[in-house]
């Protein structure tokens, strides 16, 4: 199956810092890849080219076969990037968000994926709300829903669960596992190890900007560390691997 993200060679530099160096990974319809680094390792920095928001310094990025260079506006027509600091505007209320989203992107049947995106997000009755009359929590629900009312082929989430409550973290994770049950790509960066063990299908461990492995945490398991650390948690595993990185 053509993967919906290709990453091949994606390096990024911010005058004398390498930011990212030599990433290449792809990620199949209906698969969910974690990426997991100390603080400074770019992940970010990766997410953000993967998005199209910064341009790499080098390397390509095909997104649902599209080169992101190239094809800007269909490549990003296929996906959604949702940032760790959810960003509304002022004076748009709930449903003017979900309306201008939709207008953006051209959903024809907006209204109703709306209503419905609402209901999942807990949000069904603040639809006249303003971001400043949402609390935190809320305010990343909106930006959840204006990104999954496209039915991106490719989600990329940046710390998708702070500022939710227990039980939103709850459905939150249910609503990531449907997504990709659908067939939608996810890539998400998280430093709470144990949602990356439970949601993804393979984990990327970078740190200084390179990737320090890749594979299922099973396979993760038997590079690192040999027959003894079989049990090994993915916490246990990220601390050998980026003290060693
Ligand atoms: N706009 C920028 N200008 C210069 N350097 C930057 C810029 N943004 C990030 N960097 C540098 O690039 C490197 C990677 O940063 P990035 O934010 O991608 O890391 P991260 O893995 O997301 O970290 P964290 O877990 O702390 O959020 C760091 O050395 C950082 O100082």
């Amino acid at each position: 199956m053509a993967p919906v993200l290709d990453v091949r060679g994606l390096e990024k530099t911010y005058g004398d810092v390498k930011a990212v160096q030599k990433l290449t990974f792809q990620v199949a319809p209906g698969e969910v890849l974690g990426l997991v680094g100390p603080n400074g390792a770019g992940k970010t920095t990766t997410l953000r080219c993967l998005a199209g928001i910064l341009p790499p310094s080098s390397g390509r990025l095909r997104v649902a076969g599209y080169d992101l260079a190239a094809f800007p506006v269909e490549a990003k027509h296929s996906l959604a990037f949702l940032p760790d600091e959810p960003r509304l505007f002022e004076y748009l209320t709930v449903w003017e968000h979900l309306n201008f989203v939709a207008r953006l992107y051209g959903v024809a049947d907006w209204e109703e994926r709306a209503r419905a995106l609402l209901e999942e997000m807990e949000l069904a009755g603040k639809e006249k709300a303003l971001p400043g009359e949402l609390s935190r929590g809320m305010k990343q629900k909106l930006s959840i829903a204006c990104g999954f009312l496209h039915s991106p082929r490719l989600i990329i989430l940046d710390e998708p669960l702070t500022g939710l409550d227990p039980l939103a973290i709850r459905r939150m994770k249910a609503s990531l596992r449907q997504r990709a049950e659908a067939g939608t790509a996810l890539v998400l960066s998280s430093h709470l190890l144990p949602l990356v063990e439970e949601l993804c299908h393979r984990i990327l461990v970078i740190a200084g900007g390179r990737a320090v492995a890749l594979g299922t945490l099973a396979e993760i398991r038997e590079q690192l560390s040999g027959p003894d650390g079989s049990a090994a948690s993915l916490e246990e595993l990220f601390i050998r691997i980026t003290s060693a990185a």
